[in-house]
């Protein structure tokens, strides 16, 4: 299995390669060259697999020769034997036709831990290989931040330098990140938004004087080994819902589109899904592109699901590519336009590509307090707010009886107990394996936003992965 940019411009990667370089010397981000297929057999024989087996299985055509099969299975069952469920993303009924797949019982609460606890494993065992350090710079609203933080601490030969932006985080987001007391982590709180934020780390990546001194590695969804993780529990889902004889539709609360585009890809792969519904907060740029063709960035607005206050949304770059024909040339192109005006029109193939599979809705702060508290009044769950975007667009759908329809739980509601108790009277307590969170120290150093001074900071501060 190779790699290639989606802007066209870089020399194509093996697994292994595309999992350091994070993102792609072009600028673009790395996709597989063609999408691998699993057949209804196939996909009937997944059925009852334990989650970490159902990951190696689906993971593997990615993965190529970059790791045997031995191998990658052993690193699943490391990376999910962490989880605090058996099921590691267990489903919960909440209807007739509606569900949750909690995605939240990793380390630290959210998504990302699926993905993120299997990539600190592939870097230790591709770096140990080569007998290299990596640099990791990362940008988040909260979850990615804590997860990887979580992954890489005290790892040798890495140090993670994670931004995000000062003050619109959740207070448990914040400290997951700012109490980890290892070496190799640094926070950084910056001024500005996380596009702000992203903007910088996507940067970096092309900077000749950071790149001689450092391998340079992403942590964000822009590295495809984060998405690659996240298909398999779409996977996961289906197969216990009645797949592949039975369609499923999921709805994906949605900021940097990666969890969703992991969804896209299962379908690629041959997972039979109606529908995927993309879920946004009012900070709507993805709604607006897939309703009507606009994709026009405004400034972030600061709402109650922070971990999704995203205006520029790094992983729309590959659907458009996929969708839009594999034109190297004239995605690099359309990015260069938006990266001018901050503002681009969608092609009508790329349009009606998406439209195949993709529909989206948004929320604004009283609709998704209505869903949480929805949630709680009629199936006993207490939710988060981005899980009740989610909801919030699923009960909008209309769909087949037949068709259930999935909503991801992305975020365990303690790490947004705030919005959650004001919105259904219910204060979440922190699981115990969260530790005691509130009694650690902090350490975070607060910067401008201003490229030259977080460059700064990192050249100085990066003592364990200069080479
Ligand atoms: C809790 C939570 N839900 C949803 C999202 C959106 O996911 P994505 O960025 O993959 O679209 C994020 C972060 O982005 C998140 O942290
Ligand atoms: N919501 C994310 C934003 C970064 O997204 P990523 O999936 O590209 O890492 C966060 O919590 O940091």
């Amino acid at each position: 299995m190779d790699y290639i940019s989606t802007r066209g411009g870089a020399e194509p990667l093996d697994f292994e390669g595309v999992t350091l370089a994070g993102l792609a010397s072009d600028g673009g981000l790395f996709l597989p060259r063609e999408w691998p297929q699993f057949s209804e057999g196939e996909i009937a024989a997944m059925a009852g697999l334990p989650y970490a087996e159902l990951a190696a299985l689906v993971m593997q055509p990615f993965v190529g020769t970059s790791l045997t099969e031995d191998e990658l299975l052993e690193l699943c069952r490391e990376a999910y034997g962490r989880f605090a469920h058996d099921a590691v993303t267990p489903l919960v009924q909440l209807n007739e036709q509606h569900w949750l797949l909690e995605l939240f019982h990793g380390p630290t609460l959210a998504f990302k831990d699926v993905a993120l606890q299997l990539l600190g494993l592939l870097f230790e065992k591709f770096l140990a290989r080569r007998g290299e350090k990596l640099t990791i710079v990362g940008a988040t609203s909260g979850d990615t931040g804590s997860a990887a933080i979580d992954a890489v601490a005290g790892r040798e030969g890495i140090d993670i330098f994670m931004l995000h932006p000062s003050g619109r985080i959740s207070d448990v987001q914040r400290r997951q990140m700012t109490t980890v007391r290892a070496p190799n982590v640094h926070n950084i709180a910056i001024g500005g938004s996380f596009d702000d934020a992203q903007a910088m780390v996507k940067r970096m990546f092309g900077d000749e004087e950071l790149t001689a001194r450092f391998r340079i590695g992403a942590v964000n969804s822009i590295n495809w080994a984060r998405l690659m993780a996240q298909v398999v529990y779409y996977f996961a889902a289906a197969l216990q819902l009645g797949a592949p004889h039975r369609k499923i539709a999921f709805s994906v609360p949605t900021g940097n589109f990666g969890d969703v585009f992991a969804g896209y890809v299962a379908a690629k792969m041959g997972l039979p899904i109606e529908r995927l519904v993309v879920a946004t907060n009012v900070n709507d740029i993805l709604h607006r592109a897939l309703s009507d063709g606009d994709y026009s960035a405004a400034s972030v607005t600061a709402t109650t699901a922070p971990s999704m206050d995203i205006q520029v949304s790094s992983n729309f770059e590959r659907l458009l590519f996929d969708c839009g024909g594999r034109d190297g040339a004239a995605m690099a192109e359309q990015m260069r336009g938006f990266d001018t005006t901050k503002a681009m029109r969608l092609t009508d193939l790329q349009r009606t590509g998406a439209a195949g599979l993709l529909t989206s809705a948004r929320a604004d702060e009283v609709e998704m307090a209505q869903a949480m508290r929805w949630a709680c009044e009629n199936t006993g769950q207490v939710i988060d707010p981005h899980t009740a975007i989610g909801l919030h667009a699923a009960r909008l759908q209309d769909l087949p009886r037949a068709v259930p329809i999935v909503t991801l739980a992305t975020a365990h509601p303690s790490k947004f107990r705030d919005p959650v108790e004001q919105a259904t009277g219910t204060r979440p307590s922190l699981p115990p394996r969260v530790g005691d969170l509130f009694a650690r120290e902090e350490s975070c150093d607060e910067l401008p936003g201003d490229y030259d001074a977080v460059k700064a900071h990192i050249m100085a501060n990066a003592t364990r992965s200069a080479s």
